[in-house]
């Protein structure tokens, strides 16, 4: 029997384009994105408990007690019915209040990893089921493939994306999702697109309709898109912030040598974070599930 599984990677992602086309009756907002893996990623390792104890440490930052791996080895362990527990330990490396859904990735790990460490056998299908419990994000992650994605978020294509560089930059600030959702700045009703219009230009299509409130929030984000604006290129927001990236261009042509992004590095504020970071096709787990 397995009794523990070392350096799970979650990796975060990228919106490259993000949507609001309209709101469920339950306040939940109707979107439209491609999410994009990237090579930034947090570190999981889980160890078996037999007595069915679920506990958890922090190998870098703290997180706050109750955070998104322990409450999706909970609600694994109450779906699944398993005596057994686990202790997750984690070392966490993206940022959060980013919109690169770190912490969504970690939840998503931990369903993947705690489905073998505990021999569930659970498809990929139950596993995304349960994921969107836990957030709008998570199915993403668990679903393993960079992706068109309607609905909250539960409504996946898997999408192949050209090989691509992202100059990553994450101020200060830590954006909370449910203040942009709530913003009366926040338009709901662009136009629907379809698959092919993204795929007619995948560098550039389309916007991020939950800029404009994070600028409104906080000036940061406008001041990290300037930055990449003037030494990267055409910069955006991922998801609801505070990160921002701009395309550097097809890999492996690109290079982190770049005079622009070590003009980035040299200009950014200490209390900033800044990533040059790799497209990824899938998740690094991908293959663990029979579906
Ligand atoms: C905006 C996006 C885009 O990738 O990402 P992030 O910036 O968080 O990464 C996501 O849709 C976020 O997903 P996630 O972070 O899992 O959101 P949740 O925890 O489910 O929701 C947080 C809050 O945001 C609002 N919310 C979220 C998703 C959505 N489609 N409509 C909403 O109105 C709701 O008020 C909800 O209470
Ligand atoms: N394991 C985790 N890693 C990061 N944030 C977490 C985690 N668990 C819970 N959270 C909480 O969830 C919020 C959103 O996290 P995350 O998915 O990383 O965000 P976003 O994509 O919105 O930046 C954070 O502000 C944090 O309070």
């Amino acid at each position: 029997m397995i009794t523990a599984l070392y350096d799970l990677l979650a990796p975060a992602k990228l919106n490259l384009f993000l949507h609001v086309i309209g709101r469920r009756a339950d306040g939940y907002h109707l979107l439209q994105s491609v999410f994009r893996l990237i090579d930034w990623c947090d570190t999981l390792h889980l160890e078996l408990r037999r007595n069915g104890q679920i506990s958890r440490s922090d190998l870098g930052p703290a997180l706050p007690a109750d955070d998104l791996c322990l409450r999706a080895a909970r609600a694994l362990q109450t779906a699944s019915g398993t005596p057994l527990g686990v202790h997750i330990s984690i070392d966490k490396k993206v940022p959060w209040g980013a919109g690169l859904g770190g912490g969504s990735s970690d939840a998503a790990t931990t369903l993947i990893g705690l489905n073998r460490l505990w021999r569930l056998d659970w498809s990929r299908e139950q596993l995304a089921t349960l994921a969107l419990q836990l957030g709008a994000d998570v199915p993403f992650f668990v679903g393993g493939r960079n992706a068109w994605v309607e609905g909250i978020g539960e409504k996946l294509t898997p999408i192949e994306l050209p090989g691509a560089a992202y100059a990553v930059v994450k101020p200060e600030v830590a954006i909370p999702t449910a203040a942009i959702f709530s913003s009366p700045l926040l338009s709901r009703d662009t136009s629907p697109a379809i698959v092919a219009d993204f795929l007619a230009d995948t560098k550039s299509f389309g916007k991020n309709d939950l800029q404009r409130s994070a600028q409104a929030h906080s000036a940061e984000v406008s001041q990290a898109l300037s930055l990449l604006e003037h030494h990267v290129g055409a910069s955006r927001m991922s998801g609801s912030g505070s990160a921002v990236f701009a395309c550097a261009g097809l890999a492996p042509g690109a290079s982190a040598k770049s005079e622009g992004w070590q003009q980035v590095l040299a200009t950014l504020p200490q209390t900033w974070t800044a990533r040059w970071c790799h497209g990824l096709d899938d998740h690094p787990l991908s293959g663990w599930s029979k579906d």
